[in-house]
């Protein structure tokens, strides 16, 4: 079936995308008109021609991002569609905010294109939303990125933040360790509505679970032993900004229920007191863990889940975007200056070796990596010699992988494992494996670097690489007997 016939107005100054996308839509029926200048087609839109305009960003006369205003006030049945090669998070969310129907980074699928064209003739258009006269200015073109990545799989997370920034819609973002989860809840702060407001970030994880709630929804004199003053919490730091809730699946179950009220009804009081507070806050949530299998646990309040999940980002890890390395490693050497380390390249066989890398810490143990080559080496231009050597002793501390040798700590988990699974032969264990598994690792873990340093947990928590709060929460979590100056039985 045939779509309903429609005026398309097309503006790209490269005369081979003209051509094909001229003869893309001419054969679904529409008419079709194509022009190399900006100039070229503001004429055809204030003659009244048009039902929908496709526009790249760069052309020869003028940025079709800056037309774009323009075109929404004389034509706000128009519905416009950008292009662009500049295909980072800010032209997303500049097309977002001047009242662009849909982005596409370029190079684009055709059809994908043809289903962008599709939907926007048949959504009804929209009142534009021109930007208040007195709002800061969007940023200039030459502004720092706060993402780097052209990857495909970033470009559909700016397409969907440039689309949330206008937005109070709560958002739950997933992804491993490192991928940038922080990065994009600052990103959706920054550049929404809420960023004249503050940013309030507070960690799950690292927290004593006994505190969490006092420090969400502050607390009372008296409310508790220790509470000697009234302490404001974290929502009522982020009044009318954002609050960042990252590991949100170590959030203690009486704290849930907490927050559940707080989402539904839009209030919340302080530990220890009755007066509701308005909650007029805009929450991002982060996890790394999955949270249906925590729900399945038992961990986590289903209700709750479907509150924050309004809208799910996932991010990507760096081996699933491999092709960003080279922007990424570029992005993190030219910050090193302000570490007072110099700037390096990477030579070509560099970057191919770091593309071959599976990066289990993502983009974080990118950045790291960079850091030790700009501080470790004194040639300016980084060969693949070098990396290889980097990579092997991140690798070794980092993940332990199976080829470190037979009496690594990871064959000794596989053998175990191997064995387990083997004495339910044809049945499986019991669920809850990962975090049985976890324990049984980190139980003597934590109770050896104790004895090693006689109880004292500040250097113990040294020794883990953990903050302190996070090994008291261990301690507490795995019952792990501490006595200063006595050693216990691992
Ligand atoms: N797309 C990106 N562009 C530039 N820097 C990035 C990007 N993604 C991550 N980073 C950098 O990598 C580091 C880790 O990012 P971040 O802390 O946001 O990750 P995370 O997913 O929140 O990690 P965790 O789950 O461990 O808290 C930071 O220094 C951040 O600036």
């Amino acid at each position: 079936m045939s779509d309903p016939r429609a005026s398309i107005l097309i503006a790209d100054d490269d005369r081979a995308i003209r051509t094909v996308l001229s003869q893309a839509l001419t054969r679904l029926g529409h008419d079709v008109k194509s022009t190399g200048t900006a100039a070229g087609l503001w004429q055809w839109v204030e003659d009244g021609e048009g039902d929908l305009v496709i526009t790249d960003v760069v052309m020869p006369d003028e940025n079709g991002l800056d037309m774009l205003p323009r075109i929404r006030k004389a034509r706000p049945d128009l519905r416009v569609i950008v292009m662009s090669a500049q295909n980072t998070l800010l032209t997303a969310v500049k097309a977002s905010e001047r009242g662009a129907f849909d982005y596409l980074p370029k190079p684009f699928d055709l059809n994908e294109l043809v289903a962008t064209v599709r939907k926007a003739l048949s959504t009804p258009t929209a009142a534009p939303v021109p930007a208040p006269e007195d709002e800061a200015p969007p940023p200039a073109s030459d502004e720092p990125l706060p993402l780097i990545g052209r990857s495909a799989a970033m470009q559909d997370i700016y397409r969907v933040l440039a689309r949330l920034m206008g937005t109070d819609l709560t958002v739950m973002i997933t992804g491993e360790s490192g991928t940038g989860k922080e990065l994009v809840a600052r990103a959706l702060h920054d550049y929404g509505k809420r960023r004249d407001g503050p940013f309030v970030a507070i960690n799950m994880a690292a927290i004593p679970r006994e505190l969490i709630e006092s420090e969400l929804f502050g607390h009372e004199k008296g409310a508790f032993t220790g509470a000697t003053m009234r302490a404001t919490g974290r929502f009522e730091q982020a009044q009318g900004g954002t609050l960042f809730l990252d590991e949100i699946g170590d959030m203690p179950l009486e704290a849930q229920t907490r927050l559940l009220r707080v989402l539904q009804e839009g209030e919340y009081t302080t530990v220890g007191g009755r007066t509701p507070i308005r909650a007029d806050v805009r929450i991002v949530a982060a996890t790394h863990r999955d949270l249906r299998q925590l729900i399945r646990q038992g961990l986590f309040r289903e209700d709750l889940f479907y509150r924050l999940n309004v809208v799910p980002i996932r991010l990507p890890a760096l081996r699933e975007r491999i092709e960003d390395v080279p922007d990424l490693a570029r992005h993190f050497f030219a910050q090193m200056p302000q570490e007072g380390l110099p700037i390096k390249h990477l030579d070509k066989s560099a970057l191919l070796r770091l593309q071959r890398y599976p990066w289990p810490g993502n983009v974080r143990e990118l950045e790291n990596l960079c850091r030790r080559l700009s501080a470790l080496y004194a040639e300016e231009t980084i060969g693949e010699d070098v990396v290889e050597a980097e990579l092997a002793d991140s690798s070794d501390a980092a993940t332990a992988d199976s080829d470190t040798g037979p009496d690594s700590l990871s064959g000794a988990v596989e053998r175990h494992l191997v064995a387990y699974f083997g004495a339910h032969q044809d049945g499986l264990p019991a669920a809850g494996l990962y975090d049985r598994v976890l324990r049984e690792v980190e139980r003597p873990l934590v109770t050896l670097c104790l004895n090693a340093t006689r109880g004292n947990q500040i250097k113990a928590a040294e020794l883990l690489g953990l903050n302190r709060n996070t090994l008291r929460k261990k301690i507490r979590e795995l019952d792990i007997p501490v006595v200063r100056g006595v050693r216990s039985e691992p």
